[in-house]
């Protein structure tokens, strides 16, 4: 199939060397079947008697688990299948077109992705292709009218029930209701629209590395295929699909923010190896320069910028592989 991005050619040495050895990647951390994420109904929050409760649960969630999910959200089915069916036409564009796509849809660089050419053992290959796409670059998307108003659509909605989230949460931890809004651009946000190809070398390669979101809050949408797996007290849990719902997870700036009473938790997605996985993401995100320094005290991290850490999670990556994060800005 000429849309898939050429993982077994370019990685050859890699793969050669790597399964060697006989490993199994999922079977070194135990998973745990017994947990069950958090379901909220957000309609709740409409009904002045169950309202208070609904906030709580989603505070609590956001402490204990760091990842929720949610039902009754505000963005329609209808939005969400004409996102997916874009998605899926323009994964499936020939791959030539997906790499000089920058170019033609008049986006940033490095909007299209695909493994990770830094990757100097099968560990660290993401079998994962990825758009990226800053709410920026949308609107310049002058001859590619249906891919623009589809992500248009999604995107403008999702940021609204972002907001609304943000706004929620920030009430445990010291924030005025428009805190977000006052400090932290919307526009510095980003849409990720993720495909994980059928993976012949499952056992022995991530869908996605275990990672956690540089994000306040990421608010995702998965399909039926299942994959996405957070960490709990050491065990992977299965954040297994629903239809009706959309999986919110605390980023690690929102950890700071909070002073660490929400948490930001590591999740990765399981390679499949028979079929095409697909998700939707979108990244709540401040400008590169807004400072992120949490109202509770006594501070646990210093206050830094987007654009610091962004930084410093860069040169981490280079030189150790690892992202480190937010342990880096400990007091
Ligand atoms: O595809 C998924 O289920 C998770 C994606 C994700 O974690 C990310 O894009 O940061
Ligand atoms: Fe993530």
């Amino acid at each position: 199939m000429d849309y898939e991005p050429p993982f077994l050619n370019t990685y050859k040495t890699l793969l050669e060397k790597s399964l060697e050895e006989d490993t199994n990647l999922y079977s070194m951390v135990e998973r745990s079947d017994d947990e069950q994420l958090p379901l909220i109904d957000l309609e709740r929050l409409n009904n002045e008697e169950e309202r208070d409760e609904c906030m709580k649960e989603i505070s609590e969630a956001a402490s204990e688990w760091g990842f929720f999910q949610v039902i009754n959200h505000g963005i329609s089915n209808e939005i969400m299948e004409m996102m997916i069916s874009e998605q899926k036409k323009l994964f499936h564009e020939p791959f030539v077109n997906k790499l000089s796509a920058e170019t033609v849809f008049n986006l940033s660089p490095n909007t299209y992705r695909w493994g990770n050419p830094c990757a100097t053992n099968l560990t660290q290959l993401p079998w994962l292709e990825a758009f990226h796409f800053s709410l920026t670059d949308i609107p310049n998307m002058e001859h590619h009218i249906t891919l623009r108003s589809r992500l248009e659509a999604f995107a403008t909605r999702i940021a609204t029930l972002a907001e609304n989230l943000v706004e929620i949460l920030g009430i445990k931890v010291n924030m005025n209701s428009n805190h977000f809004q006052e400090n932290y651009l919307p526009q510095s946000s980003f849409v990720r629209l993720n495909r994980y190809p059928p993976c012949p070398i499952s056992s022995k390669v991530y869908g996605l590395l275990p990672h956690s979101d540089t994000s306040f809050i990421t608010i995702l949408y998965q399909d039926q295929i299942g994959g996405l797996q957070l960490l709990k007290d050491g065990k992977w849990v299965d954040v297994k699909p629903n239809p009706s719902a959309l999986v919110v997870n605390i980023g690690d700036l929102f950890q700071a923010l909070s002073n660490n009473v929400y948490k930001s938790i590591k999740h990765r997605v399981v390679a499949a190896e028979e079929e095409e996985r697909f998700s939707t993401a979108f990244f709540y995100c401040p400008f590169n320069d807004a400072v992120i320094q949490s109202e509770n005290k006594p501070a646990l991290y210093k206050k830094f910028t987007l654009r610091e850490y962004r930084q410093q999670t860069q040169q981490d990556v280079n030189q150790t592989g690892d992202k480190v994060g937010l342990s880096r800005f400990v007091l």
